[in-house]
């Protein structure tokens, strides 16, 4: 299957399209060189994948740089350390080879120095402070894509993610957002995801490009806004979900939950931004995201366990589905 564009669109750059233009950056000092700002569970499933590719295709630079937010294991052990020794994330993606050419960096700026590719993956709450630590530090033509789902929320209303970079750092950036849970895509279980881009289509291929495999397929849709609110708006919707499991009131109750869910999603989306197409909802990053989500993601979880608890302190029961130092558990709980 070919990388694809949006349906309904000019699909699908042509193999002989994609050739040219793989013979045109073919050139060493042409070629893109690609940094995953983040390394989470998804930022470092994200790494593999794009090292997967950027090893088979000759318009990328081998190398794919990972900054870590660096953090030190009961070992005794730099993160970095173990994820470059091993090439293993041992904390947040246990059991997975990344790909010998990712090579993880606990310096920011020195991880993104060269690269005119910038993949952001990090919870949205840290977004605003990378961003500005990186102010100066890129390359002018550089591109951004983010997969961060999530908004800043501000005194003048919400920020979304890509427009924080855009306007911070001063380049175009597009979003990947879809039905990804990140453990699945890990061990190469089929799924689907969708970039939204802005203007330039060429752009949004090169993004395509880099993240398509034959178990991660990738279409792309003119409509920022639109796919980065699905990501966003879809947690709400699993929330909820959560509260329906742990209250048992049963399966036809959590389908309607996210049918009103996906009817307001595209209300509150639109009353945003009046561009967002009604299409970019049927794409992989509204209902089927929006679907795995409320059966197997993470929100679900805790706001299951929320309800079964009787209404127990939220942060104590995120604890058992997210990684959260030993430090940072006893300063909450006192
Ligand atoms: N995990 C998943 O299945 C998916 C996650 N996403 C999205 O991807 C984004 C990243 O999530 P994950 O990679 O899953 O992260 P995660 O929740 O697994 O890990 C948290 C990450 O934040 C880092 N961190 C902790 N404190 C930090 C700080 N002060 N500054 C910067 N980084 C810090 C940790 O080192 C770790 O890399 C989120 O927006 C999430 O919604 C999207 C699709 C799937
Ligand atoms: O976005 C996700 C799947 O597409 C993961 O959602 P959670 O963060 O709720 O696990």
């Amino acid at each position: 299957m070919a990388p694809a564009l949006e349906e309904g669109g000019e699909r699908e750059t042509s193999v002989a399209q994609n050739n040219s233009l793989n013979s045109v950056v073919n050139d060493a000092t042409h070629r893109s060189k690609v940094t995953v700002i983040g390394s989470g569970n998804w930022g470092s499933v994200a790494a593999k994948l794009i090292a997967s590719n950027t090893l088979r295709l000759s318009s990328f630079h081998d190398e794919v740089r990972m900054w870590v937010y660096e953090e030190t294991l009961l070992s005794g052990e730099k993160l970095t350390d173990v994820i470059n020794r091993t090439n293993e994330n041992v904390k947040y993606l246990p059991g997975i080879k990344l790909g010998k050419n990712v090579v993880a960096d606990p310096d920011l700026e020195s991880a993104v120095k060269d690269s005119n590719m910038l993949v952001f993956v990090t919870p949205h709450q840290f977004m605003e402070g990378i961003c500005k630590r990186l102010v100066g530090k890129i390359r002018e033509d550089a591109e951004a894509i983010s997969l961060v789902k999530g908004m800043e929320v501000k005194m003048e209303g919400p920020c979304m993610i890509s427009s924080l970079i855009s306007q911070q750092l001063g380049i175009n950036c597009s979003v990947l957002m879809g039905a990804n849970i990140a453990n699945e895509i890990a061990v190469e279980k089929f799924s689907e995801a969708t970039v939204g881009y802005r203007l330039n289509r060429e752009v949004a291929e090169r993004w395509v490009q880099l993240f398509y495999t034959h178990y991660f397929i990738v279409t792309a849709v003119q409509d920022v806004e639109g796919v980065e609110l699905c990501g966003t708006l879809k947690n709400v919707v699993a929330i909820a979900a959560g509260f329906v499991d742990g209250l048992e009131m049963g399966n036809n109750t959590k389908a309607a939950i996210m049918r009103l869910g996906l009817r307001e999603m595209k209300a509150f989306s639109k009353l945003l931004f009046p561009s967002v197409k009604d299409s970019t909802f049927f794409e992989s990053c509204g209902v089927a995201d929006l679907i795995t989500t409320c059966l197997g993601g993470r929100n679900r979880k805790v706001a299951e366990a929320y309800a079964r608890n009787g209404g127990k302190r939220l942060f104590c029961i995120s604890f058992s589905f997210v990684h959260i130092s030993r430090e940072r558990k006893r300063k909450c709980l006192i």
